[in-house]
C-alpha cells in the first residue's frame, strides 16, 4: 500500500494517466488519489499549488519528495521500486535504447496531437485560422505515419520497444488512447489500432481508465479526417 503517496489528477489527462499506469505497474495501489475537475477553482487551487508551482496536474508527492513532471514521476517510480511489480526498463541494450528513443519522441507525438485537439483551447477565438488547423492536422498525419512504421518494424502484438512492456508504453499509450477517443480511424492506422486494442486490456491500463470515458463512451470526431 502506498499511503505516503499523493496524486492530484484530472480525468482524461494523458500526463496524469502516465503516472497512474506506472503506479499500477509498480503495485503502488492505495495511494491518496485526488481526482480534480479542470475548473479553474480546482486546478488552480492552493492544494495544487502546494505541490506544483505550475498549477497543473499531475501533482505528485511521495513522503516529502515532490515529482510533478509526468515523465520524471514515471522514471522516479521505476528507480525507487525497481524490484517491485513490473520491471519497466528492459535489460537488453537494444530494447533499452529503443525505449528511450520512443519515450522522448513521444513528447513530439503528444505535442502534435494537442495542437489539433486543443486548438480552440490554446488559440483565442479571434485568432483562429482554418489554414492553421489544416497544417496541424497534416503534421499529425505525418507523425502518425512514423508511428505506424515503428509498430510495423517491431511486429504484430508487440509493445513499443519490443517484446516487453516498458516505460515507453507507460508514457505513450495515453496519447494513443486519446487519438482514438477523438475519432482516429483504426482502418487508416491499423498498427496503432492493433496496439491500442492489445494494451487497453492490460490490467494497469484498465484500472486507470479515465472515469469520464467510462461514463460517456462516445468520444469526439475531431480526428476522423486525419
Ligand atoms: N509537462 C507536464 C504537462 C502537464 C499538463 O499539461 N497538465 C495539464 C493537464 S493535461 C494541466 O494541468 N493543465 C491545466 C493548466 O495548465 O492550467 C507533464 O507531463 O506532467
Amino acid at each position: 500500500m502506498a499511503k505516503n503517496m499523493t496524486l492530484l489528477w484530472g480525468s482524461g489527462s494523458p500526463p496524469c494517466w502516465r503516472v497512474m499506469i506506472a503506479l499500477e505497474e509498480k503495485k503502488l495501489q492505495g495511494y491518496n488519489s485526488r481526482l480534480l475537475s479542470f475548473d479553474k477553482e480546482e486546478i488552480k487551487s492552493q492544494e495544487v499549488f502546494n505541490i506544483n508551482p505550475r498549477g497543473q496536474v499531475p501533482s505528485f508527492k511521495h513522503g516529502d519528495v515532490i515529482v510533478n513532471e509526468s515523465y520524471a514521476a514515471c522514471f522516479y517510480l521505476e528507480s525507487q521500486f525497481k524490484s517491485q511489480g513490473t520491471k519497466l526498463i528492459p535489460e537488453s541494450t537494444e530494447e533499452q535504447a529503443l525505449m528511450y528513443q520512443r519515450m522522448f519522441e513521444g513528447l513530439t507525438f503528444y505535442d502534435k496531437l494537442t495542437a489539433v485537439i486543443f486548438y480552440e483551447y490554446y488559440v483565442p477565438e479571434g485568432e483562429r485560422l482554418a489554414s492553421a488547423v489544416k497544417r496541424h492536422k497534416e503534421a499529425l498525419s505525418a507523425e502518425l505515419k512514423l508511428w505506424e512504421g515503428y509498430l510495423h518494424k517491431t511486429g504484430s502484438g508487440s509493445n513499443l520497444a519490443g517484446k516487453h512492456f516498458t516505460l515507453a508504453d507507460v508514457v505513450i499509450f495515453p496519447t494513443v488512447a486519446t487519438l482514438f477517443r477523438f475519432g482516429l480511424s483504426e482502418k487508416r492506422y491499423p498498427r496503432l489500432g492493433e496496439y491500442y486494442a492489445l494494451l487497453r486490456e492490460r490490467p494497469s491500463i484498465k484500472a486507470s481508465w479515465p472515469p469520464h470515458w467510462l461514463e460517456n463512451t462516445k468520444g469526439q470526431d475531431t480526428l476522423t479526417d486525419v
